[in-house]
């Protein structure tokens, strides 16, 4: 369903590639954790899937046609069907939890009606049942500011999810938060990955999370792939030469 061609990503006035040559496909269903040292390309990897980054060559293609040559407008219908979450969560402090879900809809509205902030019954219970989902019900009409990080990121899931797209890509979604958080959150993750059936990649730097929870490890290093494969092979051996490390800390108990 997504896949990306010889993807080659420059950045303007660089002098080298920030992804060279990746060649991935992905199917629904799998759970996908991103690993890699800072600056290897996880962000810019992420950000091509949907089209925020196009590739200086290659190409990504979704549904079998290719994202590059589309209009903002076919961009736009495409990034519905692909959720983001992001490490600073990206919502509007100021507005509770349910007028942030609701902008998840935005996509997929007309401008007037985004614009008076006007939304039908359906859509109301939509966003409600989502809020409910990632377990939020009692803070519905709390002001995000409000919220605990935790809490936050649980918003920009719910507001990623209530587009019901089949992609949800996360940019080191747990990266500000703590363990404990970080672990429940993936929990949460992985729950809504099953009930609605995604394809799911997210960049994570805390390893034991990507084997606990992922159906497949990638890790980018210097923008190219130098592993790719079930989370037990990711071992010893692949974390010295994807961190530049001397040890991986086994396993810690989550709370
Ligand atoms: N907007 C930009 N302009 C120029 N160079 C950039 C830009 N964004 C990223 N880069 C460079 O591209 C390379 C890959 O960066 P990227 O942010 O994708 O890595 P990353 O693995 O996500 O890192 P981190 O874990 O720190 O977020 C790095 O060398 C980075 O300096």
């Amino acid at each position: 369903m997504l896949e990306v061609n010889n993807l080659v990503v420059r950045y303007p006035g660089s002098h080298h590639n920030a992804l060279s040559s990746i060649n991935l496909t992905f199917d629904q269903g799998d759970f996908i954790c991103v690993l890699g040292k800072s600056g290897a390309g996880k962000s810019t990897f992420i950000r091509c899937l949907n089209g925020l980054q196009l590739p200086t060559s290659g190409e990504v293609i979704w549904d079998g046609q290719t994202l590059s040559n589309r209009n903002e407008e076919q961009l736009r219908k495409i990034r519905r069907e692909m959720g983001m979450i992001f490490q600073h969560f990206n919502l509007v402090p100021r507005l509770s939890v349910l007028q942030n879900v609701l902008s998840g809809m935005f996509g997929y509205r007309s401008s007037l009606k985004n614009l008076i902030g006007w939304f039908s019954e359906e859509e109301l219970n939509q966003a409600k049942q989502m809020i409910d989902e990632v377990g939020l019900k009692d803070f519905m009409n709390r002001r995000v500011e409000h919220l605990s990080g935790g809490q936050k990121q649980r918003v920009g899931i719910a507001r990623a999810l209530v587009q019901n797209p089949r992609v949800l890509l996360g940019d080191e979604p747990v990266a500000s938060l703590d363990p404990g958080t970080s672990n429940r959150i993936f929990t949460l993750l992985k729950e809504m990955h099953n009930r609605h059936n995604l394809l799911t990649v997210i960049n994570v730097h805390d390893v034991t999370l990507a084997k606990r929870y992922a159906t497949r490890v990638i890790a980018f290093k210097d923008g190219e792939v130098i592993f790719d494969g079930k989370p037990e092979y990711f071992s010893n051996k692949e974390y010295e030469e994807t961190y530049e490390a001397t040890h991986y800390e086994p396993d810690y108990e989550f709370v």
